[in-house]
């Protein structure tokens, strides 16, 4: 686990992804708690609307039972009728095509005192009755007449009533008390219409409102007025109750209602989810995209370049393609490269210190000694000659010229080694105190002593004051030359031979060369 979220692109992707499921989540938490309750409150909103249409529609129906029976109530023929003076009025008006024509199952008139004057209607059976009381074939319909008597007896107001009637069956009744047209005079008693709610008649109304209804009687404290039941995905059934009569009745309207708004912006809603997911991935994977291209991928190469600089003893060049990029990581990469020219230029004068003399600033006898082993090494190199060069009486210099001229001296005569040797390409090292050493190789003990004898004049020709040396007025140098040869074959025996033929120039007065001869028995211990 540690070892993938080692890497920059796994840890990205992680927290690009846990970004992706959290944006989901909220989006799921916002469906489910905003969009959801809006979206059912809307339904609920929709079902509350069905039903008032359908309300409407019984109010509606009920309106034109109020027309219907006031017109026959304002009739002057029915006001002659109840009176008693026009009983052809029966045979003209009250036959059984009336009420089928009208959609009535019963109708009858009360005179003044609410006494039953004349009923017409169908009775259970279906059979067409017309009578002018309450006797056979007629008394099937004294309970609906009593019920309306009742009502009027209550001290009903002198107007057109109409009820939805619970009886138990459901109906419709209208009542209008009986009026003259001609002049102004009491009702002459009142006009009752009844209209049974019927399956037929359900199914007109059905066809009217468009809505899959369906009406019952129930107990008016039974059930909440209005309640909403989702039955399925795609439909929900909605009921109302509305008040009746009598008070303890209530006609239920049930309502098949489909849920199709709510599906379409569930849909709407689930096609938004879904484009937003894959938005989101597709962001997702575009940000990786460009997160492996300018990022990734540059600094995969930066860090295959700086594993290059340990197997490489010269640091290869930084690819251009990253120091001439002009973000952050092109910075990074000049910064880099910067830092390795600065590092490499400190090694080198780090190298340089460990290789040379500080005070005369030609070789140390670390890079003499190896330089001499190397120079061994090679194969058939047989002609090396070395030089062993110390300065006489030095000490009395020192002692009378003080430390520092005696400095100065060594520098110059440093100087001196180096101008007259090194463009042979032979290398002056300072190897003691007042002692210089010079490899020279492929170069013969002739030779050598040639470019001895030429060192000695340049010294000499310098002409540096020497009032105290006993030897001569001016600065002088002894000098050993010593050659490789059989008995002579590392670098520890060639510079003991010379050293042992500087002696040999010492103890011949100085300002001298001497060299070491082939007769001569190399003295086994150092100087
Ligand atoms: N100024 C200076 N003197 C040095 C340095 N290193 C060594 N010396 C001096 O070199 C002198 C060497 O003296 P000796 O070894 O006695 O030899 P010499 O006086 O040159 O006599 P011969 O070699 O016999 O001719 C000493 O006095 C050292 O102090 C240095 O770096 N600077």
């Amino acid at each position: 686990m540690t070892t993938v979220l080692n890497s920059l692109r796994n840890r990205f992707l992680l927290s690009l992804c846990t970004v992706l499921c959290l944006a989901l989540l909220a989006l799921v938490l916002i469906a489910r708690y905003q969009i959801m309750p809006i979206l059912l409150e809307d339904e609920e909103a929709f079902a509350s609307a069905e039903l008032d249409r359908a309300e409407r529609a019984l109010g509606s129906e009920l309106n034109h039972m109020r027309r219907l029976v006031e017109d026959w109530a304002y009739w002057d023929d029915t006001y002659d009728f109840v009176s008693g003076v026009k009983p052809e009025y029966i045979d003209s008006n009250l036959y059984e095509d009336t009420l089928v024509t009208l959609d009535l199952q019963l109708m009858f008139f009360l005179d003044n005192s609410y006494e039953p004057y004349w009923v017409v209607g169908f009775d259970e059976e279906g059979e067409f009755t017309s009578c002018p009381g309450l006797e056979p074939p007629c008394d099937w319909a004294a309970p609906s007449v009593q019920f309306l008597r009742e009502r009027i007896d209550g001290g009903l107001e002198e107007t057109t009533h109409t009820w939805l009637l619970s009886l138990p069956q459901l109906a419709m009744g209208a009542l209008s008390p009986i009026y003259q047209n001609r002049e102004e005079s009491p009702p002459a008693g009142w006009l009752a219409m009844i209209r049974p709610l019927s399956e037929p008649w359900i199914e007109q109304l059905r066809d009217t409102t468009g809505i899959d209804l369906a009406l019952g009687t129930v107990v008016a404290s039974s059930i909440p007025s209005e309640q909403l039941e989702r039955v399925s995905p795609t439909h929900m059934a909605a009921s109302r109750s509305v008040a009746a009569v009598p008070a303890s009745r209530a006609v239920r309207i049930d309502a098949l209602l489909p849920r199709q708004r709510y599906q379409a912006s569930l849909e709407t809603f689930r096609f938004a989810l879904y484009w937003t997911g894959g938005v989101l991935i597709v962001t997702l994977l575009l940000v990786l995209w460009l997160l492996e291209r300018m990022v990734l991928l540059p600094l995969r190469q930066f860090t295959h370049y700086t594993q290059g600089l340990h197997q490489e003893a010269l640091p290869p060049p930084m690819p251009s393609r990253l120091v001439t990029r002009r973000d952050e990581i092109g910075t990074l990469a000049r910064e880099f490269r910067n830092l390795l020219k600065h590092q490499q230029q400190q090694s080198e004068q780090l190298l340089e210190l460990t290789l040379h003399d500080p005070l005369t600033g030609v070789a140390n006898r670390r890079l003499f000694d190896d330089r001499f082993a190397e120079v061994l090494r090679r194969p058939g190199q047989h002609r090396t000659a070395a030089m062993m060069i110390d300065i006489d009486h030095f000490k009395l210099y020192n002692d009378h010229y003080g430390h520092q001229a005696g400095d100065a001296c060594l520098i110059t005569l440093a100087q001196c080694m180096e101008h007259q040797l090194s463009k042979h390409g032979f290398l002056v090292a300072r190897t003691g105190g007042e002692e210089f050493s010079v490899l020279l190789p492929n170069t013969s003990l002739e030779t050598a002593l040639i470019h001895a004898q030429e060192l000695l004049q340049a010294v000499n020709g310098l002409a540096l004051p020497h009032e105290y040396s006993p030897t001569a007025p001016n600065v002088t140098v002894s000098i050993g030359v010593a050659m490789q040869r059989t008995d002579v074959t590392t670098p520890s025996d060639i510079m003991r031979a010379a050293d042992q033929a500087m002696y040999l120039a010492k103890s011949g007065g100085r300002n001298r060369v001497e060299a070491y001869h082939t007769d001569k028995q190399l003295s086994p211990v150092d100087r």
